[in-house]
């Protein structure tokens, strides 16, 4: 290895088959426990691997109106002022090259999976039908790099080359283009919705596997340039690749503008997959683009978000059940136009059910299918393909925390390399005092799992492309035109991130201090233009570029050959093939295509050694590339004379190892890949299994019908909310006046059981009458009506509570924020306030050392709380305190008992460990022994003489209530969200007495 970078390098890869094996496995598993697949995929990305033209007549353009000049910076606007009059449209697809790795891995699902791809139309080109045909793009239209030779820095229109080598893609008219810049009729839309269906059946025709459904998003033009140049480019793209001090337009307005179309456009996404979702779907969002839409497709399917308490499901009203009719894959084949006389009708059907599917979205919707059946757990999985930044950076954006939750929506959260999704984790626990745990992040009990999966080449495309008639030829003149010299390549968008300056820098540096390397070398460098146009880059580089052949060059050579435009594919292919050496300097950058490439087409030729900065995501699989620190202007000079030099044998086994690893990470290994990992994070224990919402009704009912309850309540957590000071977490007046109210009714035996000492609840709670109490986790108990706490550990040897204190201290002084609460049987060590990263490892360490070292010898208990740790005596817990709560009242006939973490557990086991295992036949009594809660305060003569009793109470009368998200892992049966809920149920039972 060559540098220092984070990332281990990745195992060598399973294969294609292998992993698609897995997943056919794990599908198979899922659906014998029940999981019901539907064997379908809903991909969500940013926009169609498509360019959708439409063909006006001519004469229906005229000045003035609704057009607006597309992105590409030779655009002039006054060109295009026109607008549109005739509603005699037509429309013409091409595919097009966007994103090939990420569209031909989701392609290559497609032979296994039914598919359907929701994205942005992209900007809707507007042509006028001049009756001429189609002209293939001259080879005038585009100066090769051999014409451009000596010309100076230029800017040329980008050319649109087909994603795949057998889609037919009529090739771009020469006339003039312009983007519809309107908003879509719903006539339109359909028309569209009906190209699109055309289009993919052709292409399906030329292409191996299944279906693959477009679904065209429509976003209105100021919403999705809003979202793209603005939000997702303007401040995503520089936070994620660290530019954001670079640029001074990262200072972001408030309200910004642009937040509200990233929301907007977000939402109609999570809309549109809602409009075509059936229960049993795998959902896969894909990038920066659409952060948000992982927790808006829950809210769009009817699943409710709660800060604190992560997704449940809404209550689904009547509409929802008759919106619940889903859209049909073969329904939808069938509708399939198949000749254009038929076209309209079915369309027409078509569109329409969609649209009337969507207006019922916009009430309510159930994801669970029939009234009373199970709802399936909607499963959604994102991918990051670009860089996700360390927590100090991520930290900076306004809007970070909805970002994240956004995020956190997901099952599964996926990055391209293992850094990156360390990051993610931190950041998830720092800007949101989240927590990581083995299985992902936790969300306050709802864990979204973390992976990574490096993206790769459609290895297939690019080997077709290095083959294509017109390489060979590109070669040669290459070849010919620099004879006796060495040829380096580069090439990139001309954005910051990409490193082209640093790159230029670099290369003078090396032509400084190798000067025998002077008129034998010379740098080709391609750049395409930017979204976001940087006038000052471009001039810079520029200046830089004639800096350096003035100064290295002469008449009759140049050193740096820079064009500023998109290549044909021969050229392309023909200069990465006759390289001698690749250079790749970018400052950030989450994956590089570039370089995988330039690895297969040396396949075939020189096996030329690649320089590739350690800061982007493939330089974890390229382990035999020559890393560099861009910024080391000397290291990468040093780099290039390296590899100018290195002998063949060198050269072929870096190489190889490069190969390798190209054709092990392809986009169809990494497809398959996210798609394992998706469903190795859904229907387990903690997604699968979903605790129903607390039925206040049926609560209320219950509470009406009793005789006698047991009220029990856990504190912190439960009756108040989590706060960053102990001390601070104090009961509201709705509260007291709900726990007060149920505490004066003679029907109601009421408890507070706290991990809290006596004090505290005395000074909060003492004045409500008739209130028990059972503090530090059952070690004292107050009888409602007593004066007093009883001891309940008076006999227990405490000597512990030294040593503990003084391994806490130790803790304490290593971690700044952390405190110790010492009661009097028990002890706290607090780090909330901590670092989180930090305060999370040092409660770790501290965990083992007192499971290791202390546990073993004294009768203690050591217990991970929120952000706390705490140890109790062994003897006793909040489970005990329940038991003998029965015991005391075996006439009660309902027990409602809330708490919210894991001591917490330990009643709902108690509520259940009285009933005989197997369950209750018959109506007879369940026999109930005294609990050692009782025995332990009592000479062996005084438990003696007690007795077993009778409980009375049945199962459904119990309401064991955890306060948290319906996927956490608990022993209760019903859930709430948060402690206002607890709250509000009680305010409603006690009204509906
Ligand atoms: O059994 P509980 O009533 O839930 O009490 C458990 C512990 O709660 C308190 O700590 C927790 O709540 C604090 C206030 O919201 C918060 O700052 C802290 O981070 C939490 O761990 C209390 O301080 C402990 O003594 C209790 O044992």
């Amino acid at each position: 290895m060559d540098s220092m970078h984070p990332d281990p390098a990745p195992a060598p890869p399973p294969s294609l088959s292998d992993i698609k094996a897995q997943v056919a496995r794990l599908e198979a598993a899922h659906k014998q426990k029940g999981l019901p697949l539907s064997g379908r995929i809903i991909h969500v990305m940013h926009h169609l691997p498509v360019e959708i033209v439409r063909i006006v007549p001519a004469e229906s353009l005229e000045a003035g109106g609704i057009l607006s000049p597309p992105m590409t910076p030779e655009f002039k606007p006054e060109d295009v002022e026109a607008k549109v009059e005739s509603a005699d449209a037509k429309w013409r697809i091409h595919a097009r090259t966007a994103h090939p790795a990420l569209v031909s891995g989701i392609k290559s699902l497609s032979d296994t999976h039914d598919q359907i791809l929701v994205a942005w139309t992209g900007e809707v080109l507007l042509q006028p039908d001049t009756n001429a045909s189609p002209q293939p793009p001259s080879q005038a239209t585009f100066p090769s790099i051999a014409q451009n030779l000596l010309a100076p820095f230029s800017t040329q229109q980008e050319t649109l080359s087909p994603t795949s080598p057998s889609v037919p893609t009529p090739p771009p008219d020469e006339s003039p283009l312009m983007v519809f810049g309107g908003e879509f009729n719903d006539q339109e839309k359909k028309e569209v919705e009906t190209e699109l269906e055309r289009f993919t059946e052709v292409e399906q025709k030329f292409e191996e596997g299944g279906r693959l459904k477009y679904l065209p998003v429509f976003l209105p033009p100021d919403v999705s340039k809003g979202h793209y140049e603005g939000f997702c480019k303007k401040t995503l793209w520089p936070l994620f690749h660290y530019l954001l001090w670079l640029d001074s337009t990262a200072t972001v307005p408030s309200p910004d503008p642009s937040w509200l179309a990233y929301h907007k456009t977000n939402q109609m996404f999570a809309q549109r997959v809602a409009e075509v979702y059936k229960p049993g779907d795998l959902i896969i969002c894909h990038d920066y683009h659409l952060l948000l839409a992982p927790k808006m497709i829950r809210e769009a399917l009817g699943q409710v978000f709660h800060p604190n308490a992560g997704w449940g499901t809404a209550h689904p009203s009547p509409a929802a059940h008759h919106a619940n009719k889903r859209f049909d894959w073969d329904q939808s084949q069938q509708s399939t136009p198949t000749n254009a006389n038929n076209d309209k009708s079915k369309t027409e059907k078509l569109g329409g059910f969609l649209s009337n599917v969507g207006s019922a979205l916009g009430q309510h919707l159930s994801v669970g299918g029939e009234h009373g059946a199970t709802p399936v757990e909607v499963m959604i999985g994102m991918f990051m393909h670009t860089p996700w930044p360390s927590s100090e950076i991520f930290r900076c954006l306004p809007t970070r925390r909805e970002i994240l939750d956004g995020m956190l929506g997901a099952n599964l959260v996926s990055f391209q390399t293992y850094s990156y999704s360390r990051h993610f984790v931190s950041t998830c626990i720092r800007v949101c005092g989240y927590e990581s745990t083995p299985g992902g992040v936790d969300a306050n009990g709802q864990v979204t799992a973390v992976g990574y999966c490096p993206i790769g080449l459609d290895v297939k495309r690019v080997i077709h492309d290095r083959e294509l008639p017109g390489v060979i030829p590109k070669m040669e003149a290459l070849r010919q035109l620099y004879k006796d010299k060495k040829i380096i390549v580069g090439r990139e968008k001309l954005d910051v991130a990409k490193g082209v300056y640093n790159k230029l820098q670099a290369f003078e540096k090396f032509l400084q201090v190798y000067p025998e390397w002077r008129g034998k070398v010379v740098l080709i460098q391609v750049t395409t233009p930017a979204l976001s146009e940087s006038p000052k880059l471009e001039r810079m580089t520029a200046e830089l570029v004639s800096h350096i052949n003035g100064t290295y060059g002469s008449l009759d050579f140049t050193p740096v050959h820079h064009y500023h435009q998109a290549l044909e594919k021969d050229e392309y292919f023909g200069l990465l093939s006759v390289a001698d050496l690749a250079l790749i300097t970018s400052l950030r950058d989450g994956m590089n295509t570039t370089s995988m490439e330039f690895i297969l087409c040396q396949d075939k030729t020189n096996k030329s050694p690649l320089v590739l900065s350690e800061f982007m995501g493939t330089v974890a699989s390229f382990q035999s590339a020559l890393q560099i620190n861009p910024h080391d202007l000397l290291g990468v000079a040093h780099a290039i004379n390296k590899g100018l030099n290195m002998p063949q044998a060198e050269k072929e086994e870096r190489h190889q190892s490069l190969l390798d690893s190209v054709n092990g990470h392809t986009s169809y290994t990494w497809a398959a890949t996210i798609l394992k990992q998706l469903l190795e994070n859904v229907g387990g224990e903690h997604t699968a299994h979903q605790t129903p919402a607390l039925d206040v009704n049926k609560f209320s009912q219950a509470y009406k019908n009793a005789k006698k309850r047991l009220m029990l309540f856990d504190y912190d957590g439960t009756l108040t909310p989590i706060v960053k000071v102990p001390s601070h977490a104090v009961p509201t007046e709705r509260t007291l006046s709900a726990i007060s109210t149920l505490a004066k009714d003679p029907k109601n035996v009421v408890y507070l059981i706290s991990g809290r000492d006596g004090d505290f609840l005395e000074e909060h709670w003492g004045h409500v009458e008739n209130l028990g109490m059972s503090a530090e986790h059952g070690s004292f108990v107050k009888q409602p009506g007593d004066e007093e706490f009883t001891n309940m550990t008076e006999a227990l040897d405490m000597s512990w509570m030294s040593e503990v204190e003084e391994i806490f201290k130790y803790y304490t002084e290593r971690t700044t924020g952390s405190t110790i609460e010492v009661k009097k049987a028990s002890i706290t060590w607090h780090y909330r306030n901590s670092d989180p990263d930090f305060g999370e490892f040092q409660c770790k360490q501290c965990l083992d050392l007192l499971e290791s070292s202390l546990a073993p010898r004294r009768p203690i208990e050591v217990l991970v709380g929120k952000k706390n740790l705490e140890v109790r005596p062994l003897a006793v817990n909040k489970g005990e305190i329940v038991k003998r709560l029965m015991y005391e009242n075996p006439d009660a006939d309902l027990i409602f008992c809330a708490g919210d973490d894991k001591t917490d557990e330990d009643m709902f086991r108690s509520l259940r460990t009285v009933f005989p295992p197997g369950g209750i036949h018959t109506n007879d009594p369940i026999i109930m022994k005294p609990p050692v809660a009782v025995t332990s305060a009592l000479d062996p003569e005084e438990v003696a003489e007690l007795k077993d009793v009778e409980l009375h109470i049945r199962p459904d009368e119990i309401f064991a209530t955890t306060v948290g998200p319906p996927a956490k892992k608990t022993l209760a049966a019903w859930h709430v969200t948060c402690p206002e809920e607890v709250v509000e149920a009680l305010e409603t039972l006690l009204e509906s007495q």
